[in-house]
């Protein structure tokens, strides 16, 4: 019997292609194929099969199956549920899933074995070359090395025909983690903790587990220990481990080195496409067993998923913003169901969404309230700018420069928290008030002062900072309005001509190596004083670290979009809480123009359940996350004619539906960028009612005009 194959190609399509089944190809699902498309040859993956044939239109044959792992039945439901999550075509989730393949296959290796035969003639040399084969077949180079000769003595036995070229497959085996190691021994709430988490994971299934401990109680110890237990359980079973930051991978990788004997296996951007290949594929064979990575890691082909860590859960990297978006956090807790493994989101701030799973029992809830060992959390201080402030264009108050200093003459370390990149954000002409921004975009150019460029930090765009104003040709006039991190160290350099000073920002630290280099030397006191944007002040142990300083406690609180209350309560929280980690005691100090603000009384008072408290009602009245659900739908179009039309057919266009509201269009505050206009959408909706089915239906009502892309955003995360 014919069969018919529904073939899912990542590419933006609505749905799996039906392509006939060549006789003899025995195609299975998850197979890769290539099929055409139009004019042209495309890979994808088999997601169906069926019996039967086109009808009387007959279907277009696959073309061949490409010798790739086939993808789990896992990862296709996953894709399938992504997608309608998201709202978006399941290409995308696709195209994520096959991002280890896009680097080729690795090729194998070449390499050289004994034939048997005799050297005509016999030397020491041509000896210790005959021992050193012996081990196997080895690439020429190694060969010579191994017996200590030159490459022409063995160059020479292969045209004697003593040695032949051979092919080797290249081994894509990891080594193994080693479960006979001790484990650190857990103080009496990690073991409790780790203990619950070994039962869920016996009991099986899925289940999800909310791991709530202050900074620096030892989560990482505890999701070690049910990594440890998930790992013994089955010989084919593997971790996956999220993490919001590269620099924190870092150093979770080498805790897991030290546990388990072996680095896991690496997953985030900075990781070279012919190691992600690998990965992918050592994933694919279920070699690779601990997985730590960035937030795509999701899409790997696990192939017996047991356990998911997402660590620093409330970090709003989790969600991807651009091309296919999605939420992390949710994700890992749908795929941990797929795969009926155990989820665990661990963090000392956790989001506002995970604390109201946990509340309701939905989620097991293991609180860790105190750090670990002699360790005490920091005091936190705020500081009445409007009492103190610095003197005039400069940005430390006296309170908290004597509180470096004092640091600084014990010998221990300050870190100074402002979450801004650059020098200043903001350039404006003295002579004619005009504020630099970016082409065709409403956004303000920020100064960098390593590079001398202004750069717009939302579309990439730099140039040279002018010398005249480019708006009243005035020689000098430009102005640097505010700071950023580089200002904050060039104060610090000013203040503290001796200290050693560093400054870690994405511009500063770009991949995975820089990262490890500066938070290592961080941990070993070779830095006074750390100026950090919020790179540094989650998740790292710092021992001598004592001072957190932040400069600017107002500044995430400005906006006040949804989560911004939220928000600056855990990235201060979180910065705080790198202070005074080991034996030392800790102290933050908030430098603040609006010291009364809930979330900086609550800051002060350490008090995070009356702030989730407070902060809950709030969202329960106005229906908002997680009481209610919101999206988002942003169009955007250089025309705004056609904009206009389009916005005005998708609101006439507007499902009707029981507890849903619809705001807008209105202009989005960011309502300009690169030449194109933006328009915003805001739903929301009660948490009975079924938003994708609606946002789906919405989004098939109204044709979309070539010039304008719409974007569909469930639970948004950035409201510009
Ligand atoms: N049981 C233990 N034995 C020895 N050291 C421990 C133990 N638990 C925690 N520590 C140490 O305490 C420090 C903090 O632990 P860890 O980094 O796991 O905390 P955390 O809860 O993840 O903190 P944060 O939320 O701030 O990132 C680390 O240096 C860790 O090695
Ligand atoms: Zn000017």
């Amino acid at each position: 019997m014919p069969r018919i194959a529904s073939v899912l190609l990542p590419m933006p399509l609505p749905e799996a292609f039906d392509y006939a089944e060549p006789e003899g190809l025995d195609l299975a699902i998850g197979d890769h194929v290539t099929v055409p498309l139009g004019p042209r040859v495309i890979r994808g993956v088999v997601t169906g099969l069926r019996d039967g044939t086109g009808g009387n239109r007959p279907l277009k044959p696959v073309l061949e199956r490409v010798d790739d792992p086939p993808l789990p039945p896992g990862v296709l439901s996953f894709v399938e549920w992504a997608a309608r999550y998201s709202v978006d075509v399941p290409g995308w989730p696709l195209a994520m899933a096959l991002r280890g393949l896009r680097h080729p296959a690795a090729k194998p290796d070449k390499a050289l074995v004994l034939t048997g035969a005799q050297p005509a003639r016999m030397t020491p040399a041509r000896l210790k070359v005959l021992a050193a084969a012996e081990e196997g077949p080895m690439a020429s180079g190694a060969l010579a090395a191994a017996a200590g000769v030159s490459a022409g003595v063995v160059k020479g036995m292969v045209d004697e025909g003593v040695l032949a070229v051979t092919w080797v497959e290249p081994d894509t085996r990891f080594p193994q983690p080693d479960l006979s190691r001790p484990p650190q021994t857990l103080n009496p709430s990690q073991q409790a903790s780790a203990d619950v988490l070994s039962e869920m994971l016996a009991a099986g299934g899925f289940q999800a587990a909310l791991l709530d401990g202050v900074t620096g109680s030892g989560k990482t110890e505890v999701y070690l220990e049910a990594a440890a237990a998930a790992l013994a359980a089955d010989p084919d079973s593997q971790v996956l481990i999220l993490l919001p930051e590269i620099a924190l991978t870092q150093a979770v990788l080498a805790r897991f080195e030290a546990r388990f004997g072996v680095a896991p296996v690496e997953w985030h951007s900075a990781v070279s496409p012919p190691r992600r290949r690998r990965a992918w594929e050592g994933v694919a064979a279920g070699q690779a067993r601990i997985v730590v990575g960035a937030r795509s890691a999701l899409f790997l082909p696990f192939r017996k998923l047991r356990l998911v860590v997402v660590d620093e859960e409330h970090d709003g990297s989790f969600k991807q913003e651009e091309g296919f978006i999605y939420q992390a956090r949710d994700l890992a807790v749908a795929r941990a169901k797929i795969e009926g493994a155990l989820v665990v989101l661990a963090s000392a701030t956790p989001s506002l969404e995970s604390l109201w799973n946990a509340q309701a029992g939905r989620y097991r809830w293991l609180r860790l309230s105190a750090r670990h060992g002699a360790a005490q959390l920091p005091d936190i201080g705020l500081i009445d700018m409007r009492e103190t402030p610095p003197e005039p264009g400069r940005w430390l108050s006296p309170p908290l420069v004597k509180a470096v200093s004092v640091a600084l003459s014990r010998g221990e370390q300050s870190l100074l928290f402002l979450n801004r990149r650059g020098y200043a954000p903001l350039v404006l002409c003295r002579a004619c008030g005009e504020k630099m921004k970016s082409p065709d975009t409403d956004s303000w150019l920020v100064e960098h002062r390593y590079t001398g460029r202004l750069v717009c930090h939302l579309t990439g765009f730099s140039m040279k900072k002018p010398e005249a104003c480019p708006h009243c040709g005035a020689k000098d006039s430009l102005t640097s309005i505010g700071p950023g991190v580089e200002r904050v160290e060039e104060e610090a350099r000013h203040l503290f001509p001796d200290a050693r000073i560093a400054v870690f920002s994405s511009d500063t630290v770009f991949d995975a190596a820089g990262a490890r280099a500066l938070v290592d030397s961080m941990a070993a006191g070779e830095i006074d004083i750390l100026v950090a944007t919020q790179a540094a002040a989650k998740g790292h142990n710092f021992p001598n670290l004592t001072l957190v300083g932040v400069v600017d406690a107002d500044l995430s609180l400005r906006g006040g979009d949804l989560r911004a209350g939220e928000r600056t309560f855990q990235l201060l929280a979180q910065a705080a809480g790198r202070a005074g980690r080991h034996e030392k005691p800790g102290r933050a100090l908030l430098q603040t123009y609006a010291p009364e603000h809930g979330v900086l009384q609550a800051l002060k008072a350490q008090d995070r359940d009356a702030f989730v408290e407070a902060e809950m009602a709030m969202r329960q009245e106005a229906g908002l996350p997680p009481f209610g659900r919101l999206a988002a739908v942003i169009a955007s179009g250089p025309d705004p004619v056609a904009l206009e039309a389009y916005c005005n057919a998708l609101a006439a266009a507007t499902p009707n539906a029981e507890g849903v509201e619809v705001f807008g269009p209105a202009d989005a505050p960011l309502a300009l960028v690169r030449g194109r206009r933006r328009k915003r959408f805001l739903v929301r909706a009660e948490r009975s009612v079924d938003l994708q089915g609606f946002l789906a239906a919405w989004r098939a009502r109204a044709k979309v005009p070539n010039s304008v892309r719409v974007v569909f955003d469930v639970d948004p995360y950035s409201f510009l």
